[in-house]
């Protein structure tokens, strides 16, 4: 599986524009992402999955341009924030497309989704099912809403990926009888509809069984109220972050899950319901590389070099013991490879982008350096740590680059201290 995008030829450029360019027009730290990569893998998407939905997970990363990519490429959008609903809306993003997430959801974030008239509403608390119906008892036409279920499935992922197992914060578990009492409730108030099930069991998970048996378990439930029109299996399709890592295949996902739904609902009797898929990062991951600038070589029991970034751009080595790959920007010098460790600028020392990489003997304060695979969860995840202001996302295309989101400057991180 690629770990660079679609149009990159590393370590120089990506969508015919060098990476050496990028970085003196537009600074660095940058997030660089390639418009072409990213609309192939919608595309791959869909007509893998035809005739299935595919719902962009906007967690991943968004933003206008990505919200028109997604939108254009007649992707469904996942939102799980009243900030990400309110960017679709701003790019006009149909709601008769769109999909809202959210286990602690917010008054204004549901009064929000329902002003915009969002297509579902996917329930992950009972108590959300009251105050749902207190908000659309007016309505001509009732919501339609999915209710979230923990199928008790281990994906066999980091912890924090893990989140169909019993014990956890998302969902309403199948076992303990809560995702049946939440359907109850549903299914009692006549201005909510209830579309169907909903399960996410996890992320960056590379073989299809633990959707199989998910699947399987949902469809055993639809059973039991007598089949619904429609089964979301959420997302977290694997990718490959470093070369011989293995992602999930798209296609071999297609083959085996849809398969076995139809087969669990021949043996319950009921009609196959529609299904319903939400990748984030399988989508965008690749597609996104960053530029650091190198700014101190430090020797000693190992050499360290410091870039212009670290955790603030790039929390998911810290969060999950996440590995990267380092590429030096440019031709080949002839110097020898040495072992290093790429660190951010952050005063932590878990501040590391990658451990024990290769790089060229001869680096040095100066030099630009390119990470590949940080198109998901990077920028939708950066912090101003350190008081630190984010990086620009910048697009490629076709030999233009563009800025899709500016760089944030010290002004924007002092004018939200009033006091
Ligand atoms: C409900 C839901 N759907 C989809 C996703 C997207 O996950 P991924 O980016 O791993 O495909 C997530 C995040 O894990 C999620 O919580
Ligand atoms: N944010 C995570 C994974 C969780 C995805 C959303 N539930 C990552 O960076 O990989």
């Amino acid at each position: 599986m690629n770990i660079w995008p679609l149009t990159a030829e590393p370590p120089l450029s990506v969508g015919g524009v060098s990476f050496t360019e990028i970085a003196e027009r537009f600074g660095t730290p940058a997030y660089v992402i390639d418009e072409e990569h990213v609309r192939h893998r919608c595309r791959e998407y869909r007509k893998a999955l035809h005739p299935h939905r595919v719902a962009y997970a906007g967690k991943a990363f968004l933003c206008r341009a990505m919200v028109r990519w997604v939108e254009e490429e007649g992707l469904w959008l996942d939102v799980c924030s009243e900030g990400e609903l309110a960017l679709a809306r701003a790019v006009g993003f149909p709601p008769e497309r769109i999909l809202l997430h959210g286990n602690g959801k917010t008054p204004a974030y549901l009064a929000a989704a329902l002003d915009y008239g969002v297509a579902r509403i996917v329930v992950d608390s009972a108590g959300e099912v009251a105050r749902l119906a207190a908000l659309t008892g007016d309505r001509h036409h009732p919501q339609k809403v999915l209710v979230r279920v923990t199928p008790a499935v281990d994906p066999h992922v980091h912890q924090a990926m893990a989140t169909g197992v019993e014990d956890q914060k998302f969902g309403l578990s199948l076992a303990s009888g809560a995702a049946a009492d939440a359907v109850r409730r549903v299914l009692g108030q006549p201005s909510l509809t209830l579309a169907g099930l909903h399960c996410h069991i996890g992320s960056q998970i590379g073989v299809p069984d633990g959707y199989e048996t998910a699947a399987r378990r949902l469809v055993a439930f639809m059973a039991e109220l007598g089949g619904l029109p429609e089964l979301n299996l959420g997302g977290g399709h694997a990718v490959a972050y470093r070369p011989g890592d293995r992602g999930l295949d798209v296609q071999t996902f297609a083959e085996r899950v849809p398969r076995a739904v139809a087969e669990e609902c021949a043996i319950r009797g009921i009609p196959e319901p529609d299904l319903t898929v939400e990748p984030g990062r399988a989508i965008v991951a690749a597609a996104g590389v960053t530029l650091y600038r190198v700014l101190a070589v430090k020797h000693g029991v190992r050499t360290f070099v410091v870039v212009d970034g670290g955790m603030s751009d790039n929390p998911r080595p810290a969060l999950y013991g996440s590995r990267y790959t380092v590429a030096r920007v440019g031709h080949p010098t002839g110097a020898r490879d040495v072992p290093v460790t790429v660190v951010g600028r952050h005063c932590e020392a878990g501040d590391v982008i990658a451990s024990d990489v290769p790089m060229p003997g001869d680096i040095r304060p100066g030099d630009l350096l390119v990470v590949p695979c940080t198109g998901a969860y990077h920028h939708s995840m950066a912090s101003n740590y350190n008081l630190v202001a984010r990086p620009p996302v910048i697009a490629v295309l076709g030999g233009r680059a563009w800025p899709l989101v500016r760089r944030e400057t010290v002004e924007d991180l002092l004018r939200r201290d009033v006091c």
